[in-house]
């Protein structure tokens, strides 16, 4: 019928600017996780012209990524985001439909695939090794370690490995636009917050960065999609597979086999290679960071993680590989205890795809909907001393993060899941099971831990705002 709907409550807005004060002063997913203690578990926000709903207890998660799945499994678009996700033809911001469900398949068949979990448990040793080598040579002259960078350059090199089959010449650059592309996402971008406006349109640089971003991406994926269609064709081993395939290897494969019901463009390849390597690098990287600065910052944790994987691994060991570590349970349980109070990617954004009634009230189609992890897993009602860091918290229970508890959702949950788990925890565990065996870490010049400075950084992916640096302790292996 004609009744109002019955929107959730929200902060009082302004006409035409709608709550943007409210959240673009500071980190946005701690401004909502503010407002939802005063508004609720489903907070309704202007920001600029966009309805958005704001999600942030366990209860109302379960109810979004679970009950209602299906309505609330799309993605939101914007100017910036629909070049950033090459007009829905990838996978993260594709919207939902056969296209996305064929694509997501195939990459989540192929990375999980036991081949591929084979020969990325051969290749990860490789590439901590290069840490590690880069590691003891610091250690050796007692300079610090510049901790972020060198966790970021493993997760990139590790997924550049698993996409593209190795370091490319560009990737120097393709990072450099991939970081300046979700500075962009993660700001509040003029052009995204009023559609409508023709003159915003035309004032704002938001766009144009973008376009000009992405742009050169798509440039690197056609030069190094070329070049191994050309070295495929020289090699004339179209039809057939190799041990050694990546997921550049798989995707042309299928695309000479003609296996999908949909064109298999060049750019659907790149857009798609962009979108893994998109969602896999940062992601990892800054848990990884995340982990190095709690672990420092808590030096009984680390140390009795230590014990734990020099009791399990034995003495002497060099480098060790993924099924060395199925005994490290305390391991796993700092790397969920990160993942609570750290959830790389805190706001989780899906679009409602049809009107739904949640909670008694209406969410209704085109609304923009953020799942606020980060709320979520620091929420006094299901989590003692939430702010406090405390893997034990994870002994003697079943509580995972593979999505069928809506109270620890790092990696979202339903249709829409991440789908990078094993692959993303497999770097993890095998990176800090290497860093701790082999080395005790402390703060420079015997800084106390206890003041390390934990702030943030403004993103969609939200790492460390200060490089964590790091330098040894006394008892060396
Ligand atoms: C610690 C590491 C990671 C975290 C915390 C993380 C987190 C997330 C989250 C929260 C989502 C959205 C889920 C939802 O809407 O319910 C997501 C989606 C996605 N992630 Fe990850 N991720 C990580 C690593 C990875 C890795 C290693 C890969 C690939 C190898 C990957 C590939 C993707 C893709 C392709 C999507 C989009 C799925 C879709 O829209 O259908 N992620 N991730």
């Amino acid at each position: 019928g004609n009744r109002k709907p019955r929107l959730p409550p929200g902060p009082w807005t302004l006409p035409i600017i709608g709550s943007l004060h409210q959240v673009a002063s500071m980190l946005p997913h701690r401004r909502m996780m503010d407002l939802s203690r005063r508004y609720g578990p489903l907070m309704h926000l202007m920001l600029g012209e966009v309805p958005t709903v704001i999600v942030s207890s366990a209860e109302a998660a379960a109810l979004v990524m679970k009950t209602n799945d299906l309505a609330f499994a799309g993605r939101p678009h914007s100017a910036t985001l629909d070049i950033f996700g090459c007009g829905g033809r990838g996978i993260v911001f594709a919207p939902y439909g056969d296209p996305w469900r064929q694509m997501r398949k195939v990459c989540t068949m192929e990375l999980l695939s036991s081949k591929q979990v084979r020969r990325m448990d051969g290749i990860r040793p490789e590439q901590v090794g290069n840490l590690l080598r880069y590691v003891a040579a610091a250690a050796s002259t007692g300079a610090a370690v510049d901790v972020s960078e060198k966790v970021m350059a493993l997760s990139n090199d590790v997924v550049s490995r698993a996409v593209f089959g190795g370091k490319f010449p560009q990737q120097e650059e393709y990072l450099r636009e991939l970081d300046e592309a979700f500075v962009l996402l993660g700001g509040f971008c003029l052009v995204d917050l009023f559609p409508s406006s023709q003159l915003v349109r035309w004032l704002s640089n938001g766009e144009r960065h973008m376009r000009r971003s992405y742009g050169h991406i798509q440039r690197i994926n056609a030069d190094v999609i070329e070049g191994r269609k050309a070295a495929r064709a020289a090699a004339q081993d179209d039809a057939s597979s190799t041990d050694d395939d990546d997921l550049l290897d798989v995707l042309l494969r299928l695309q000479e086999k003609d296996a999908f019901t949909f064109p298999m463009t060049t750019e659907s390849i790149g857009a798609v290679l962009f979108d893994i390597f998109a969602g896999a690098t940062q992601t990892t990287g800054v848990a990884l960071e995340w982990a190095m600065a709690e672990l420092v910052r808590h030096p009984e944790t680390m140390a009795k993680a230590q014990l734990e994987i020099r009791e399990v691994l034995g003495q002497g060991r060099a480098v060790f590989t993924n099924s060395d570590l199925a005994g490290l349970h305390y391991m796993r349980m700092i790397i969920k205890e990160v993942l609570r109070l750290h959830p790389p990617g805190p706001l989780i954004p899906r679009r409602a795809r049809e009107d739904r009634k949640v909670m008694g009230f209406d969410m209704l189609e085109g609304t923009n909907v953020y799942i606020n992890a980060f709320a979520v897993s620091r929420d006094p009602n299901c989590w003692e001393s939430p702010e406090e860091f405390k893997p034990e918290r994870f002994e003697n229970n079943n509580m995972d993060y593979n999505g069928t508890y809506f109270e620890f959702i790092p990696f979202g949950a339903g249709r829409r899941q991440c789908p990078g788990i094993l692959f993303g925890t497999s770097t993890m565990e095998i990176a800090l099971a290497n860093l701790l065996y082999h080395f005790d870490w402390v703060l420079p010049d015997k800084a106390n831990p206890e003041f390390l400075d934990m702030t943030e950084k403004y993103g969609i992916i939200v790492g460390r705002k200060y490089d964590l640096q790091l330098s040894f302790g006394p008892t060396l292996l």
